[in-house]
Order: structure tokens, then sequence, then C-alpha cells
């Protein structure tokens, strides 16, 4: 599958997991516009890390999860790190989060992987069904980051996604965290 971290995007349908990744990668994304359904894509992004190296991440869009549409299990034994989406206008998209954490902790064995959190569409005040807070405070129980970002902002994402991959290849890591290729050759990538 190449070389970079795999980052599996996950969460229910209409998030907004695909305009949140074309918004970081290539600032393309307007909001309200009529989007398909994802099946799969696969997104590679060189992102600059808090150290100021450049590292490679692979993106993996994912199909929106729904009523009896689980997440396919090879994504949990592929995965470096899990980006995990709800939208905070929708209180069961969080409740998908919450489960699909728990998955994760069932599915990881003695690998380790990162998982972030994003509640996204945070600029919709009035619509809002999941408290702040209550999030963070959740996120805290589980040793997780958790940012509310927002599409129509997109330097929201840039920080939740530089502190990822910059955790993801951190260097002499105590983990049995595997270290990606720091020089990847040719593979086309969109620098963030
Ligand atoms: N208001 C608002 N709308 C957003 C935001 N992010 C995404 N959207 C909209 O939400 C809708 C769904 O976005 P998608 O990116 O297709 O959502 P998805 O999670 O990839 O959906 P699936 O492919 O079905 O899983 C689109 O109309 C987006 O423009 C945001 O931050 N604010």
């Amino acid at each position: 599958m190449g070389k970079g971290c795999k980052v599996v995007v996950c969460g229910m349908a209409s998030v907004g997991k695909t305009a949140i990744l074309e918004q970081l990668l290539y600032g393309s994304h307007t909001v309200g516009a009529e989007t398909s359904d994802t099946q799969e894509d696969i997104y590679v992004a060189s992102v600059e890390t808090d150290r100021g190296v450049r590292e490679q991440l692979r993106l993996y869009d994912t199909r929106g999860l729904r009523e009896g549409l689980d997440l396919p299990k090879h994504f949990f034994s592929v995965a470096d790190g899990f980006v995990l989406v709800y939208s905070v206008d929708c209180l069961e998209s969080f409740k998908k989060v919450e489960v699909l954490k728990k998955e994760i902790d069932r599915s990881r064995d003695k690998k380790e992987v990162m998982v972030m959190v994003l509640g996204n569409k945070c600029e919709l005040r009035e619509r809002r069904q999941v408290d702040q807070d209550t999030a963070q405070q959740w996120a805290r129980g589980e040793k997780v980051k958790l940012w509310e970002v927002t599409v129509t902002d997109r330097s929201t994402l840039i920080e939740p996604f530089t502190s990822l991959t910059s955790r993801l290849t951190q260097p002499q890591s105590k983990s049995a965290f595997p270290l990606p290729g720091r020089k990847s050759k040719g593979t086309p990538s969109n620098d963030i």
C-alpha cells in the first residue's frame, strides 16, 4: 500500500468527512454543495509536522456509516490512526463516534493506534445538539484529542492534522509504533 501513515477517516454519513479532506488538501469545498456518497477514496497528503519535517499521510475516506452499515473490518488492521468525525448538529453522529472508539479499542490488539475526533460544522451554533464540554469530557476520559472544526474555515482543520501527523511520526517513540519512510520518492501528494 505504499509508504506513509495510514489514517482512516470515518463516521456517520453526511458529517462532512469528504468536505474536510477536500478543504484541507485543496481548499476546494463549497459548503452546502451537493455531494455524492463516498464509497472509498484515498488522499495522499504531505503534512508539515510541528518539528518542521514533512511527513506523508494516506488518508482513507470511508463510506458514511448508517443503520446496518459498519466500518469494514479490514480498516482496523491497516490503520495507524483514525479520524472519527461527527457533526455538532447531530447527536446521533456523536454516539456513533463513541461506538467506533469502542470498536477500535477492541480491535487494536497490541498495536498502538492514534485516534483523534473532529466535531465538524461548529459554525452551526443554533443547530447544535452536541454540547462541547460534554464531548471534551468524554474525549479526556478516552484519552483522545477532540477538536471542533468547520469546513467554512480551513484554518480550523490545519492544527488537528498537524498534531495527528506529528504524533504519528514521533521519533524515538517508546511505543512499538512503526515509523513511516521519511523520504517518499515521487508519490504525488498535497502539501498542507
Ligand atoms: N454548514 C456546514 N456544512 C458542512 C460542513 N462540512 C461539510 N458540510 C456539508 O455537509 C454535507 C455533507 O458533506 P460530505 O463531505 O459529503 O459528508 P460525508 O461525511 O463525506 O458524507 P458520506 O460520503 O455520505 O459519508 C455537504 O453538503 C457539505 O458541504 C461544515 O463545516 N459546515
